[in-house]
């Protein structure tokens, strides 16, 4: 046996299977768009709609699929999971239906992100081209990126728009040269009215696709194409990104999506709730909110995974429900407790350090300004005296702990923007703080 066909059909029969053993409820909510996808070297590749699916399917029925799988192929065959498209006509992603701007909740954090795309949408090669969106993981860049895609497509069906991540674009051109078409592969992307192109963070150090890539580009610019790229970081930030590519990525707009604040987390939350029809109390949906503050993917996965734990078990949509589900994720319910500890991690994590380095005895102004700035917030938020606080930074004495408290607070009243800082730090550390 060694056709797609043949093997579909044993992926239903295992799924069959599946449903039996675990019952129609688990398996609506888990499996209705887990897909079979290819065979490549003795693996079956099964598509699954997103990462909390996967590791859900991973943790729970993989094993027992596998063994369904190979006692009825009698072949020792492995299943893999996949988010990734796969498939042999399957490089190009079509839009995401969800990805629109109607369901994009605009906050401080994306504002002005969100407005460039907007023009983008509405004027496609007349507002901004390229129009470069950086950001940290999770926070948007594919979503406002497809909404581009949809807002063209609804003023303009005959547009042939593309969205492709960079890691697809590279494994077709890959494909392209094996198969000795790389004038198919340019053909493709460059008769093409817009292209929108993610991760392009993904090029780096790929000489060979970035020399496509920028012949790609410069056709599509030349020919008053729009293009919009999205990258973790901005494109002077991209390691090994050849200095024309950067450039190029210069010419339009860049913009960044920040990490949401609380608002907009819960606003967020609100929204997805609201249309997938989950009816949720509020006071739920900011115990999440609190806590999960740097990534709107993962904020929507504790949701998830809530109504999935309520459905399966049959328990209502509360907090003792939401507190049992998330445990694994989430501190349990209830005023969060500040602790000199936790003022440092978030200190460390907002100027990328180590705990051990704001610790150390070093001196360098790198540590020590978020090192007073940490001592700072301690001496706010919490009841800790200047000797313990000076012994939790290392065993320090505590007319130094005296001083940094002095100088931050003759800084503050003469830099705006350290005042900002600190504010922001305190926000995170406290949801609570100037509430
Ligand atoms: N402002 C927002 N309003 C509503 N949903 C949002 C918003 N921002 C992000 N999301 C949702 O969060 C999830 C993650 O967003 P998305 O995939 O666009 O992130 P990304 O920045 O492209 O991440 P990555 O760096 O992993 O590529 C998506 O389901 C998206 O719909």
């Amino acid at each position: 046996m060694s056709y797609d066909y043949d093997y579909i059909a044993v992926w239903d029969k295992v799924l069959q299977s599946v449903k039996a053993e675990i019952g129609s409820t688990s398996f609506d909510i888990w499996f209705p768009q887990v897909k079979y996808n290819t065979c490549r070297n003795e693996k079956i590749y099964i598509s699954v709609p997103n990462t909390l699916t996967k590791e859900w399917i991973e943790s729970r029925y993989l094993e027992n699929m596998q063994k369904t799988f190979r006692d009825l192929t009698q072949q020792d065959i492995n299943l893999i999971l996949t988010t990734e498209p796969i498939g042999k006509d399957a490089y190009i992603s079509p839009l995401n239906p969800k990805y629109t701007f109607d369901t994009f909740v605009v906050g401080n954090s994306n504002r002005f992100a969100h407005a460039a795309c907007y023009a983008v949408g509405e004027a496609p090669s007349r507002a901004y081209n390229p129009l470069f969106i950086y950001g940290g993981v999770g926070l948007g860049k594919t979503h406002l990126m497809q909404a581009i895609g949809h807002r063209i497509l609804a003023n303009n069906p005959k547009y042939s728009v593309m969205y492709v991540s960079s890691e697809q674009f590279t494994n077709e051109l890959i494909g392209a040269i094996k198969d000795d078409n790389t004038p198919g592969f340019r053909n493709k992307y460059r008769n093409i009215d817009v292209l929108l192109i993610d991760d392009i963070q993904f090029l780096a150090g790929k000489e060979r696709t970035q020399e496509e890539f920028f012949h790609t580009f410069n056709t599509l610019y030349e020919a008053n194409k729009q293009l919009v790229i999205s990258s973790d970081r901005p494109p002077r930030n991209i390691p090994t990104l050849e200095d024309r590519l950067r450039s190029r990525f210069e010419w339009g707009l860049i913009t960044d999506i920040q990490i949401p604040d609380l608002e907009t987390r819960i606003a967020i939350l609100r929204k997805k709730a609201q249309t997938d029809d989950f009816n949720i109390p509020y006071d739920v949906l900011d115990y999440i909110a609190n806590y999960i503050d740097s990534n709107i993917r993962e904020l929507e996965g504790a949701l998830v995974r809530l109504v999935a734990y309520a459905t399966i078990n049959d328990k209502p949509l509360n907090m003792a429900t939401a507190a049992e589900a998330l445990k694994d994720i989430l501190p349990p319910p209830g005023p969060k407790k500040i602790t000199i500890e936790c003022i440092q991690k978030e200190v460390c994590k907002y100027y990328d350090l180590e705990l051990s380095e704001m610790l150390s005895k070093k001196r360098n102004k790198q540590l020590v300004v978020p090192r007073q700035i940490a001592m700072y917030i301690c001496r706010k938020l919490t009841d800790a005296s200047l000797p313990l606080i000076g012994d939790q930074f290392g065993g320090r004495d505590h007319t130094t702990v005296l001083h940094s408290l002095d100088k931050i607070d003759r800084e503050i009243n003469e830099q705006p923007e350290l005042a900002a800082v600190i504010d922001q730090l305190c926000k995170q550390v406290d949801p609570a703080y100037g509430s």
